[in-house]
């Protein structure tokens, strides 16, 4: 296998972190002369980045000196790109407030968290500064984290599923030509095109996650290409036989004549709170920061998929209710229904005939629910938006303590 990356991409990349993974995933096969050129000049630039302060290039902080002596909590937000406004609604969401006093600063406050700087970076800047001790938190997509974070055990994921950014990472083949019948990565690796002298062309952005899923299933006779961008148009452009790009609806595949293969998905990938493990352990502040940017994300997100539910019920006693409403599979609410008795004046009396159920219900079982109300007597059924549900504790906090060993 052998992977072929044009200079001037290479060169804007980190030389340093870049090859020498390459290097662990293939220790002896990289046989293109060209990219042992390159290399080349990788570990000569990367010396020279030493000897030389005047021509240095470094991939943010090399050490971790800027980590050192500073106090607050650094969090590393989208720049630009999709995800950027998705981020601060989030968090908008969450009550915090992010305060960028205008569009190009790259620094903001959140007034909530007083203790903490805001750093808008690119996401995959934000992977690397997090693994130089230059940030503490960030919030990127998983795919960026896998692709720039190769596995660094440094690199913790708080919480996986923020909810947006949802897209795929995915191999994709022409849907004409020789690869008409093809539709699976087992029937791609089998052809007999591919040979050693003629392997299989890929092109993607994702130099360190391409080679990795390719050697996992196997297939040999592949090599790579970059680009920064619009890669759909590699195979007709003839630059490429495949591409290894993000999908989320399909439409720049399907616009471009490309289909995705079974057995092709690298990742699944969505908006990730993502922390640096030695920010967590030794920063004083972060964990407390961390837990409570996770309370609050946990908060609203898991009330963002429920709605509350009210209504009100005949009865005689609210045990009575409780027992008619449980036969229902969708009533039960998140920790069974809560039952209040309404209190009417009739006749100058005050009395109990009626009570009021508080559920929450998912939002996709909205409709069912109320069906559901109505056949066990429910009636005058209101249904408003739930803010926040906080819980007791979060579940991702324990198991971020226990990751952390603490
Ligand atoms: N089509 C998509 N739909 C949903 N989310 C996507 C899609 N493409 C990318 N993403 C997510 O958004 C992140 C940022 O992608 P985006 O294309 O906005 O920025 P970028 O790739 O950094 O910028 P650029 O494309 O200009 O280089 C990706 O890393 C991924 O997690
Ligand atoms: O499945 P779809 O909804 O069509 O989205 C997929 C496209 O979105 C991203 O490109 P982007 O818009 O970031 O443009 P780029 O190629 O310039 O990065 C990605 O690289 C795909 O090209
Ligand atoms: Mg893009």
């Amino acid at each position: 296998m052998s992977i072929a990356i044009p200079l001037n991409t290479t060169l804007q990349h980190s030389p340093s972190c870049l090859f020498p993974s390459y290097s662990l995933l293939y220790p002896t096969p990289l046989a293109d002369v060209s990219v042992r050129r390159i290399r080349r000049r990788c570990l000569r630039m990367a010396t020279s980045s030493v000897s030389s302060a005047q021509s240095s290039v470094q991939n943010g902080a090399t050490d971790a000196v800027s980590a050192v002596g500073r106090n607050q909590i650094r969090l590393g937000l989208p720049s630009k790109g999709r995800m950027a406004t998705d981020t601060l609604d989030l968090l908008k969401d969450c009550q915090l407030f992010v305060k960028q006093v205008n569009p190009r600063q790259y620094v903001a406050q959140i007034p909530q968290l007083p203790n903490t700087e805001v750093w808008f970076q690119r996401p995959k800047d934000i992977v690397r500064k997090l693994l130089s001790g230059d940030l503490d938190l960030g919030i990127v997509g998983l795919d960026i984290v896998s692709e720039f974070g190769q596995g660094n055990e440094d690199l913790i994921i708080v919480h996986e599923s923020l909810n947006f950014g949802d897209c795929h990472l995915s191999l994709a083949i022409p849907n004409y030509g020789i690869f008409e019948n093809i539709k699976s990565l087992k029937e791609l690796a089998q052809m007999p095109q591919w040979t050693e002298e003629r392997p299989l062309r890929v092109a993607t952005g994702f130099t360190y996650l391409g080679p990795k899923f390719m050697k996992e299933n196997g297939i040999k006779h592949v090599t790579f290409s970059t680009a920064d961008g619009a890669l759909e148009a590699a195979p007709a452009m003839g630059i490429a036989d495949a591409i290894l790009d993000l999908v989320s609806s399909g439409t720049t595949l399907k616009e471009n004549n490309l289909k995705e293969i079974e057995g092709g998905v690298v990742l699944e990938s969505q908006a990730a709170l993502v922390a640096s493990r030695r920010a967590l352990t030794e920063r004083k502040g972060a964990l407390d920061t961390v837990h409570e940017i996770l309370e609050r994300l946990e908060a609203h997100l898991k009330a963002d998929g429920q709605f509350t539910v009210v209504a009100n019920m005949r009865g005689t006693d609210a045990e009575e209710v409780a027992a008619r409403v449980k036969t229902q599979p969708s009533l039960s609410g998140l920790q069974g229904p809560t039952i209040s008795p309404v209190y009417c004046k009739r006749d100058g009396k005050v009395s109990i005939e009626f009570y009021a159920i508080v559920i929450c219900v998912p939002k996709k079982a909205l409709y069912e629910s109320v069906q559901q109300l109505r056949a066990v007597g429910g009636s005058g059924v209101l249904v408003s938006p739930l803010t926040y549900i906080f819980d007791e504790d979060t579940p991702r906090w324990s198991q971020l303590l226990s990751n952390l060993g603490l």
